[in-house]
């Protein structure tokens, strides 16, 4: 009989039921082929894995040792029925790690590492390769936040004072000039803020500060990156807006247009460090670094472990890496939260006195004093930006109280919402019917829905000189709305709902045409395809070219004109009627509602719901079939288990000790 066939049974029943992942089981059957593994570790190496399913970078011995199975949302009986299978289980984190650390597979401390495929670190048992990951983040940050440029203060106040406006009177803290002072003078920034805090503007002078400082004939070498594509392209967007409105303040002072000129195109973190999608080998790494000095990482918050530890590595050490995102908003599906981790104190500041008074000679900002702080290395070089400039109406207001838990107020909101402007509008109790109406036709005081899409879908032009502009129209409607769904199964999942959208807008007549590619057919790419020129998270919409043979390709826009791919070249794409809040990050919509499900779901957080209002800029609907579900969702704050907080903290505290012996030692 194959060993622990009691549990692999079980096992293999609560997958075939879905209760445990095929990914988890398939892990357990590897660990097993070694010989001494006890059941109880192999239920141990299936939790990790499904606690990596959800993000979590690792799992700490207490998570496994205390009801993991309510942590994962499992059934009782499921667990109880595992736990038999496998037999006795250790109790307590000491007879856990007691166990582990006995098992042949997994490294600690101590002993001799042959790559392992777990590690033991403290209390945390991780997967291999993101305990490497997490150490190589922690390694590469500390190394970065450790140089300090030798910047002149003054010169970065003439230039900070003549590329921001005077701060208005009564407000205390410029913090985004601080935030450019800070950057201009390390290896390693984080700016990070709200929706419409002001990021890219602030890192639009930074540039010109950079530009300033480093004179007319310097070619700086600029890189800027981002998660996915969409993101990439808003980035561009943002930042030529930005420096387009510096054009007076910069004249006679910086070369704006070389700066501009010397400005790459934005792309997505995979394609900067050309990591390819199926052997996720690199074509940059410490070895084959980047060739840039200075890297614009926005909406960082989407990058996970394995991403942002390839790029740190990548990065050449002299270089400057500015990080953007907003620490508050959803991580990746993927493990890790390295933005939440990195800036988890950003609130308090934790400035130092010499910190403090570099970015008032700097910028000529006052740090206060409740900010002043023991912070470590690293936040000496976080600013968050507090004031929001885009969303000073009900949808920041609502936004603020999610973000902040404050359920009532949320409450209040929502429901006065129907005297206010028509801003915000709450379905309480949607139906699939109120649902439709709003996807086809808008609602009041709304803009409406993907009504305009449809309108100029209906309106092809016979003349094939003015199909690209009409494909522009077509693309603009389909980008003013979006339907932003929890869960991607289900009635009211990203599957349910576009089927009800294709079903109901075909009855209106308002889609034609059968099978995968019809005209109107609006899809999300999910995987970047270079030879294509198409990245993970564009969108587009499937049309006709012009001519007699009426073959269908899928046109995106592209700045202000349109590019198009032949549809059946695309293999990795989903309609798009409906999205996950997952992979509308980094967008933004005239008008957005968000769809919660009937069902509870772990997957629904404080976190989903504050980056699903933020994704709308002019108008929020709230689609709730059960009204419950908001409070029940805003009360869940998705926690990821990681060490790389303390990975770090260990590692500055090891470099400021060596500094202070080496400091001695000079004396
Ligand atoms: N100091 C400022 N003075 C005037 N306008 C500002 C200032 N800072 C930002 N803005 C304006 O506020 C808006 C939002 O700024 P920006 O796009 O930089 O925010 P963001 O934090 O990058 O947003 P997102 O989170 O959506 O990426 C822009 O229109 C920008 O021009």
């Amino acid at each position: 009989m194959m060993p622990h066939s009691k549990l692999f049974d079980c096992l293999d029943d609560c997958a075939g039921n879905g209760g445990v992942g095929m990914l988890g089981l398939s892990f357990a059957r590897f660990i097993a082929t070694s010989s001494d593994v006890p059941a109880a570790a192999l239920l141990g190496c299936v939790l990790l894995a499904e606690f990596e399913a959800r993000g979590h970078s690792c799992l700490r011995l207490e998570d496994l040792a205390d009801q993991p199975w309510e942590k994962l949302a499992w059934k009782e009986a499921q667990w109880q029925r595992l736990c038999e299978a496998a037999g006795p289980l250790p109790v307590g984190s000491q007879a856990w790690r007691e166990l582990l650390v006995a098992c042949g597979p997994v490294w600690s401390a101590g002993c001799g590492d042959a790559g392992h495929p777990l590690v033991l670190h403290r209390d945390r048992l991780y997967l291999r390769r993101h305990w490497r990951e997490e150490n190589q983040i922690a390694r590469a940050v500390a190394a970065r936040v450790g140089v300090e440029r030798d910047v002149d203060a003054a010169q970065v106040r003439h230039y900070l004072d003549r590329l921001f406006d005077p701060f208005p009177a009564g407000e205390s803290v410029d913090w985004q000039k601080a935030a450019c002072a800070i950057a201009a003078r390390g290896c390693l920034s984080i700016i990070t803020g709200g929706p419409g805090t002001g990021k890219t503007y602030t890192v639009a002078r930074l540039l010109a500060l950079l530009q300033g400082l480093a004179g007319e004939s310097a070619d700086l070498r600029i890189a800027m990156a981002a998660p996915s594509g969409k993101a990439a392209a808003r980035l561009r967007e943002s930042i030529d807006a930005a420096l387009t409105g510096l054009t007076e303040k910069a004249a006679g002072l910086i070369d704006l247009a070389g700066l501009c000129s010397r400005l790459g195109q934005p792309v997505t973190l995979h394609a900067l460090i050309g990591m390819h999608a199926e052997t996720r080998t690199v074509r940059h790494d410490a070895f084959r670094p980047l060739d840039v000095d200075v890297l614009i990482l926005d909406e960082a918050s989407m990058a996970h472990l394995e991403m942002m530890a390839c790029v740190l590595e990548a990065l050449p050490p002299q270089a400057m890496l500015v990080i953007l995102g907003d620490k508050d908003q959803l991580a990746s599906v993927e493990a890790g939260a390295v933005l939440g981790d990195l800036c988890g104190d950003a609130h308090a500041g934790g400035y130092s006195e010499a910190t403090a008074r570099y970015i008032e000679a700097a910028s000529g900002q006052a740090v206060p004093a409740a900010m002043i702080g023991h912070g470590h290395a690293l936040c000496q070089q976080i600013v968050m930006l507090r004031k929001s400039r885009r969303f000073d109406g009900p949808i920041g207001t609502l936004a603020l109280a999610v973000n902040e838990n404050r359920a009532s107020d949320a409450l209040a909101i929502l429901q006065d919402a129907g005297a206010g402007d028509g801003t915000l509008h709450w379905d309480e109790r949607a139906s699939t019917a109120s649902l439709l109406e709003l996807a086809i036709r808008g609602r009041m005081r709304a803009n409406d829905g993907y009504g305009r899409f449809f309108a100029e879908l209906a309106a092809r032009p016979r003349d094939a000189a003015e199909h690209p502009d009409w494909a522009r129209r077509v693309l603009q409607g389909f980008d003013g709305f979006r339907i932003l769904c929890a869960v991607r199964e289900g009635v009211w999942g990203v599957a349910g709902i576009n089927e009800a959208i294709e079903q109901h807008a075909r009855s209106m007549k308002l889609l034609d045409g059968s099978g995968e590619w019809y005209e109107g057919r609006p899809v999300i790419i999910t995987r970047n395809d270079r030879s294509l020129g198409v990245a993970n998270g564009d969108t587009g919409v499937c049309l006709k070219e012009p001519g007699p043979r009426g073959i269908m390709r899928v046109y995106m826009l592209d700045g202000a004109g349109v590019r198009s791919v032949l549809a059946s070249r695309l293999a990795h794409v989903e309609t798009a009627f409906a999205m996950t809040v997952h992979k509308v990050q980094g967008s933004e919509f005239a008008h957005a509602a968000l769809v919660l499900p009937v069902k509870p779901s772990p997957v629904v957080s404080r976190e989903l719901i504050y980056t699903g209002i933020t994704r709308a800029r002019d108008n929020f609907t709230l689609v709730t079939p059960l009204a419950s579900m908001l409070e029940q969702g805003m009360d869940r704050q998705t926690q990821r288990t990681s060490g790389l907080r303390e990975l770090l903290e260990e590692r500055l505290a090891f470099l400021s000790a060596a500094a202070q012996q080496t400091d001695r030692a000079a004396a």
